[in-house]
């Protein structure tokens, strides 16, 4: 038997279980997520949601008015989310998230040793978080690049 041709690449397949983290974030406009990985293994995972233990029910998903009372200050960012559940170090490891990271995430990308980001979106480009997320990073020597994969839809079905 020949052996099956139809697989994902690697690329694929991690923006792939970025995009799938996303889905369990509860944040009703911006689903983010990011996956770590150091040789072609996942170290760590994230998406966009409040801290652990906070009350989902209580905590305000607003984008607008007095900014106590949006969800800003309190959301913790996809990539920082798999920062902190990562498993092992993250020294020259690849971050593979669905949106260009914010300066935020940026700064704990370079301090916690990570060397590479993969991207799938960079709708936020021009935006002042976005160049000082690119000023830093470069001079940190962290490499961004654009998802190069050809999939932009992955299809699970569960079955037997
Ligand atoms: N690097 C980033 C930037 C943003 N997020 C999260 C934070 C919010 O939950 C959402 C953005 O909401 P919007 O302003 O589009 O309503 O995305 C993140 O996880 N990582
Ligand atoms: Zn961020």
């Amino acid at each position: 038997m020949e052996k099956r041709l139809e697989y994902i690449s690697w690329e694929e397949y991690f923006m792939g279980v970025a995009f799938l983290s996303a889905q369990r974030s509860k944040d009703p406009t911006t689903q983010v997520g990011a996956c770590i990985v150091k040789d072609n293994k996942v170290i760590g995972m994230g998406y966009n949601g409040f801290p652990k233990g906070s009350d989902d029910d209580f905590m305000s998903w607003e984008r607008e008015g007095d900014i106590l009372n949006t969800k800003y200050p309190y959301v913790v960012h996809a990539e920082l989310n798999a920062i902190l559940n990562s498993i092992k170090s993250l020294d020259n490891s690849t971050i593979y998230v669905t949106h260009f990271p914010c300066n935020e995430c940026s700064k704990a990308i370079i301090q916690s040793g990570i060397s590479e980001i993969i991207y799938f979106s960079d709708k936020h480009k021009g935006s002042d978080s976005t160049k000082a997320s690119e000023l830093i990073l470069k001079n940190a020597n962290v490499s961004y690049r654009k998802y190069e994969g050809n999939k932009l839809k992955l299809e699970v079905l569960f079955k037997d």
